[in-house]
This record gives C-alpha cells, structure tokens and sequence, in this order.
C-alpha cells in the first residue's frame, strides 16, 4: 500500500508534512476476544480494528474473519479503505477490521458469539457518525445483524446506520448484496468503451467465488461474455466453451465448493491466474499475483475485485508488458458505494427501489472511472493505478491542508 503511494506522490504536488502524516494509520485497536465454544471451553481470538484516516468524513470498511488476518494486513486494507472511498468520492475515511479465526469450523452460535464481543469490545470506537463497519472476507448481513444488534443493546436503542450490509428487513439497502461484483461488472461495460473492446465475447478468469467472484462471473456470463475458469480456495473448475456460472453457483451452494462441477476439467488455483483469456479477475485475497507469477499472466486485462491481489512487483512487470490493470481501489468500490447509499438510507429512515440504488451505482462508477483516465491521460504515467491514488491522494490532501494540524 505504501509502495502505491509513494508512486503516486511522485506525479502530484503534496507537502511532506500531509505525506507523513498518511503514511500511519490513527490507530490500531487489538483485542483479546473470549468465546465460549459449544463443548463448554473458553477460547481465546485475537481481533483488530484499524482506522486509517478521517479527513473526509467517518472512518468505514469491512471486517473479515480469517486465519490469515494480522495487525499488518488490517492496516493495509485500512489504508486501501481510504484510497478507495476517495477515488469514488465518498465522504468517508478509511478502517477496516478482522478476527484470527477459521469460521468454517466453527457453529453458528460460536460464531454470534466471536461477533457479539467483538462489537462490545469495539463499542466505543464504531458509531453511524465515527466508524461504519462492513462485510469483508467470510462475514455478511447475518454478522451485521448481530454487530447492529449488540451496539443497540448497549446504547438502549436501534441504531441501523452503525453497519452497513445488514438484511435488508433490518434496514440494509437493496442490491448491497451484490454490490461488489456489480460494481466490477459496470466498470467492465466503461473499460470495453474506452480501450474501444467488446467485453461481451470476451474470455474470463475468476478467481475466487464468494461475495464479490460469484457475482461479478455471473454478471458477465448473463452480458455474453464467456467465463471459462472460476476457482475457490479447494481448486478450480475449466471449460473452455464457457461455464454455466448460475449452474456453478447452485453447485457452490449445494457442496461448498466448485470443484468436481460436472463437464469441467479441474485446474489447480495458480494455473487459472495464468491462463490464456482476456480478463483476469482476482476475487479472492492479497497478493495472490506476485512477481514470481507475473510473467506468465496471459490475460489483456486485470480487473482487481480484491483488495491487494497484485504486489508491488508484479504490478511494475504487467504494467511493462502492457497488461491494463483496473487498481482494486477503483474496480471493487462497488461495495462501499452502495454501503454509502444504505448509511444515506439509515440517516433518513427512507429507502430506495433496487432500481434507484443500482443507477446511482453506475452514475459513481462511471463517473469515478473517468476522472481516473482523465488523470491516466494527463499524467506521464502507463499505470491506471498510479492516476487512480493520485486521484485519491489530492482529495485526502486537499481535505488535510484545509482543516489544518491543530485542534
Ligand atoms: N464483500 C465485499 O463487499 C467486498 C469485498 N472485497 C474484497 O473482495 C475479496 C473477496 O471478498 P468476498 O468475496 O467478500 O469474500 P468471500 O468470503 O465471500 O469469498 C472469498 C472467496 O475467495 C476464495 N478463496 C480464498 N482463498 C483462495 C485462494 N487461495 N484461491 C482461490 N480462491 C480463494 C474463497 O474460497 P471458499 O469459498 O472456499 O472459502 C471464497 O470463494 C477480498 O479481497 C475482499 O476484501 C472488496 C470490496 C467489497
Ligand atoms: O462496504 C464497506 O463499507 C466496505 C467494504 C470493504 O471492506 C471493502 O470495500 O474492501
């Protein structure tokens, strides 16, 4: 995260005292969550909430249950979190949250449980006007239910606009379910405008198939695009014919996974980030193209649906061989855009059709998308992710020099 800024600010006039100041996050909360499992024992989780920066509004980003979290990856997301809401414009700052956990082997109840005193441990940092967590890797509007749930106990009254991404009966917006792969699917349409491509005939990779790979897969097979590999984190599926992805996802559903789907051949997980399609959609967590695997990326473009999927490294040697990366900060925003509408929904007690969100969806997308190209074309720069932290980096900037240093 840090390299991408420094790249950034190489192409934009800021102050090394705004620069220092974004380099670290405001804080980093740690805490020791104890959970009682189902066979009576006490186990112990450890669990973050980092909040990057505020200069633009409330902090806001989701919380992942993983084994892999840690205190350096809650703070990079964090600060992609504040990247991202600024390239779209949203009035939003920067935190994301995690638990050191594996939920799929845990019951639900155990897993309300790890929830509900995470909240209560965090109670005091989140708020609808300070920090608005989300969903992220493994957790969804059943985990923002119960994180709603247990803030409300504690304050004595509902308060919905303390997450976003709940049920949609508890105030949650349409279409924020969907968002993510939405907003991948909708950047997709102005990628194929500008670079003058049909993206509908088009081959594609997905790699990972949760929340944001399931849907942003479906959304170009039902616009004709032909989705040839989709993996999850036991493997993959190839047909170079083209998957049925609604089929795929029933399969998904019915087994848990996308392997042994009927028809297709299996490949392993580092074989379809390098096969010979048009986009590649890394869907799934960090890193996963690296400098090793760069060289081999086969496909014309990147479209980032994780956050981080591609190192530093890597990024400079696809760049070089002229592969066009969509930067996550920009192709996954979807999912915060929509949050942002369902905060707005909360905060007037009113909601919108799933028509009225999805057009206000592709009106910040499209928009979001041109005034990075515009900045890819005006400065001296090959990489849209480089003009998209620029983008980002001024507003934070400009925001920072306004208020000023002192309270
Ligand atoms: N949810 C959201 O609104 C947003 C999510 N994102 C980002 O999108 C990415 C995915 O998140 P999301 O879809 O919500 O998470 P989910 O938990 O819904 O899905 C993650 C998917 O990735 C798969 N996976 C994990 N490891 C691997 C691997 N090594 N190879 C292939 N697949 C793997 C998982 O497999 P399995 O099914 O087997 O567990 C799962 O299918 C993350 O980077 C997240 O930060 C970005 C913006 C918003
Ligand atoms: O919807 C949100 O607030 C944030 C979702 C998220 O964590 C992300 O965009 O990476």
């Amino acid at each position: 995260m840090m390299s991408q800024l420094r790249n950034a600010r190489e192409h934009i006039d800021i102050t090394d005292d705004i620069f220092e100041r974004l380099r670290y996050p405001d804080r980093v909360a740690e805490f020791n969550i104890p959970v009682r499992m189902d066979d009576e024992s006490v186990e112990s989780f450890t669990a973050y909430r980092c909040q990057h920066d505020d200069a633009l509004g409330p902090y806001k980003g989701g919380i992942r249950y993983h084994g892999n979290v840690s205190r350096d990856e809650v703070t990079a997301l964090a600060g992609w979190m504040t990247w991202k809401n600024a390239v779209v414009g949203l009035p939003f700052g920067g935190a994301k949250g995690g638990v050191v956990c594996n939920p799929k082997e845990m019951s639900d109840r155990e897993v309300e449980g790890l929830t509900r005193r995470y909240t209560k441990a965090m109670r005091s940092l989140i708020g609808p006007d300070k920090d608005i967590p989300a969903p992220d890797v493994n957790t969804g509007p059943q985990t923002m239910a119960w994180i709603m749930d247990t803030y409300s106990i504690h304050h004595d009254y509902t308060i919905p606009g303390v997450v976003t991404g709940k049920p949609v009966e508890l105030g949650g917006s349409k279409g924020r379910s969907t968002a993510t792969g939405t907003g991948v699917s909708m950047l997709a349409d102005s990628v194929a405008d500008y670079y003058g491509k049909s993206i509908y005939d088009a081959t594609v990779a997905v790699q990972g198939f949760g929340n944001a790979g399931s849907v942003a897969a479906r959304l170009l097979d039902e616009k004709g695009a032909n989705v040839v590999a989709v993996n999850d984190s036991a493997g993959g599926i190839h047909d170079p014919d083209g998957l049925d992805i609604a089929d795929v996802e029933r399969h998904k559903a019915e087994t848990g996974q996308v392997t042994e789907y009927g028809g297709a051949t299996a490949i392993d997980n580092d074989e379809l980030l390098t096969l010979d399609v048009d986009i590649l959609i890394p869907a799934a967590l960090e890193n996963a193209i690296d400098a090793s695997l760069a060289d081999d990326v086969k496909a014309d473009y990147v479209l980032e649906a994780a956050n981080g999927p591609t190192t530093d490294k890597a990024n400079s040697i696809l760049v070089e061989r002229g592969v066009r990366i969509l930067p996550d900060i920009l192709a996954n925003a979807g999912g915060v855009i929509v949050s942002y509408l369902e905060w707005v929904q909360n905060t007037q007690r009113y909601s919108w059709s799933e028509e009225k969100v999805h057009e206000k969806l592709d009106d910040r997308m499209t928009e979001s998308f041109g005034r990075v190209m515009e900045a890819h074309e005006s400065i001296d720069t090959d990489c849209v992710r480089t003009a998209a932290y620029t983008v980002a980096l001024e507003r934070v900037a400009k925001a920072h020099d306004t208020r000023g240093l002192y309270p």
